[in-house]
């Protein structure tokens, strides 16, 4: 498999299928699955973990492919020292069966996946069909271990269970399930179960983005991976839609940061504005990275050439009064002595916005501006924010406008109105409520922000 070209498709943001695919057995690959890796020591709730997760993801169409599936049947001369194999071994899979049929699927076509008996230690024909879906989930002991494989997933996560906890539930399970008795299953696991994961498994725990501790016990993460997956599913249909917009990597320090600046009552001001203030500057450099810029030679001490890049002087930043006015700092911060500019604007619901104040550099239209607004909901706002500042005589291409959450509503009304503009943000949400907030949302920004009004400890 050209693990090569996988990466670079996968970069370029070609991803997941259409949800108004045909539904056969043979789907138009228009967008490639999410392709999700669970890895974790024996009996560390991996499969538990999955159909959790799988359940959660109601609306989606997702598939659970296990590794176990493709363990090598055992020949007759190989079964009778059992006792002597090792199935935590790498070379007990066939993965060169697991990489085909993750290959076909992954392309939209239906596989035939092995039936594994843990009993017979053999395939029993006839296989699973598994038909294509929008998310894949390979789970299995080894998962992370084999590059190739590893090349495939879009998310890797290793459960990362206590091994006392994990011996006992192995005990339980391969007694009632695996047609073993205890002393089987703890020769077994001193003689090659624990020496193998230390040897394979541990090790490919530094590949996962994520670590569940404590398994599925573990409901917080659960619902974060949920999120994230939700989420993905989403972004990428927008950002196909509209190539201008780009949401920030998403690194698990811009979730973790996602996750306390969303938290409602359990937040305080204090780490709302700590969260916030991580997001934002991050928002702001990614968006300082859209500007134009032209490369520059310089001599460093050590009278060396080093090559760099000088961005664009003509810079300011506008805030839409009063919540982006908090994004001011870490532009200041990352843009010494930067103008910058405010619009006020009001109205709410259907009846249109109105320009109550504005105050801008009055050579703004020779200028490219970061209009700064941290919640995209419905468009209106930015809409007006954005007339103002063409009327000044900014160039639409020369508008980039930051914000920590959007709406997909907020997105297709600027997007199709400015479709020269970029927006860089650092999660796209689900939806608006009735009342035009976007969910999940971070409440109301400003109030949580600077401290005032009710809602800071309850947001809408
Ligand atoms: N959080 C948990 N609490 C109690 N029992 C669990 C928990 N997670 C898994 N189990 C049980 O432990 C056994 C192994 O879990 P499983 O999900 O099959 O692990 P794996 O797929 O990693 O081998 C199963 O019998 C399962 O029901
Ligand atoms: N015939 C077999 C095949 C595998 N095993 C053990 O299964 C474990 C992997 O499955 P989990 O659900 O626990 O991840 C692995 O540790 C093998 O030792 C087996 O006992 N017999
Ligand atoms: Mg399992």
């Amino acid at each position: 498999m050209d693990s090569e070209r996988v990466s670079a498709l996968r970069d370029s943001g070609e991803n997941h299928f259409s949800p108004r695919s045909n539904g056969g057995s043979e789907r138009t690959p228009l967008k490639l699955p999410f392709i999700i890796g669970v890895a974790g020591g024996t009996a560390s709730g991996k499969t538990t973990v999955c159909n959790m997760i799988i359940s959660q993801l109601h609306d989606q169409r997702v598939v659970l492919v296990n590794q176990d599936a493709f363990y090598r049947s055992l020949s007759n001369e190989q079964l009778q020292k059992v006792n002597e194999y090792n199935f935590d071994h790498p070379d007990a899979f066939d993965t060169e069966l697991l990489l085909s049929c993750m290959e076909k699927l992954r392309h939209g076509r239906t596989v035939s996946i092995p039936n594994y008996d843990f009993k017979t230690h053999k395939s029993i024909e006839p296989g699973r069909m598994v038909n294509p879906s929008d998310v894949i989930i390979l789970e299995g002991i080894l998962v992370l271990h084999d590059s190739r494989v590893r090349d495939l997933m879009n998310m890797k996560i290793f459960v990362d269970t206590d091994s006392d906890v994990r011996l006992s539930r192995r005990i339980q399970r391969d007694t009632v399930e695996r047609g073993r008795n205890v002393e089987n299953v703890l020769d077994q696991y001193a003689k090659f179960v624990k020496p193998s994961f230390e040897e394979f498994i541990l090790p490919s725990k530094k590949h996962a983005d994520v670590i569940i501790p404590r398994g599925a016990d573990n409901h917080v993460a659960i619902d974060l991976i949920v999120q994230h997956i939700c989420t993905k599913l989403g972004q990428h249909d927008l950002c196909k839609i509209y190539p201008n917009v780009f949401v920030i990597h998403s690194t698990f320090q811009v979730r973790y940061g996602n996750a306390y600046a969303c938290e409602g009552t359990k937040t305080t001001k204090h780490d709302f504005v700590f969260y916030a203030d991580r997001l934002i500057r991050l928002v702001v450099e990614h968006g300082l990275g859209h500007l134009p810029f032209t490369e520059k030679q310089i001599i460093t001490p050590t009278g060396s050439v080093y090559c760099g890049v000088v961005f664009c002087k003509r810079l300011c930043g506008v805030s839409v009064i009063r919540s982006g006015e908090s994004m001011e700092n870490a532009l200041r911060a990352c843009c010494k002595g930067i103008k910058i500019g405010k619009i006020l604007i009001h109205g709410e619901g259907k009846n249109g916005r109105e320009l109550i104040y504005e105050k801008l550099p009055s050579d703004i239209a020779s200028r490219h501006v970061l209009l700064l607004d941290p919640v995209l909901a419905s468009g209106n706002s930015a809409v007006k924010a954005i007339s103002v500042l063409l009327n000044k005589g900014v160039a639409e291409s020369n508008i980039i406008f930051l914000n920590l959450i959007a709406a997909p509503e907020g997105i297709h009304t600027v997007c199709k109105k400015f479709p020269r503009l970029k927006i860089v943000t650092s999660e796209i949400d689900m939806t608006l409520n009735k009342d035009m907030h976007v969910i999940p949302g971070m409440g109301e920004f400003g109030d949580r922000y600077f401290g005032t009004g009710s809602s800071q400890h309850h947001p809408k």
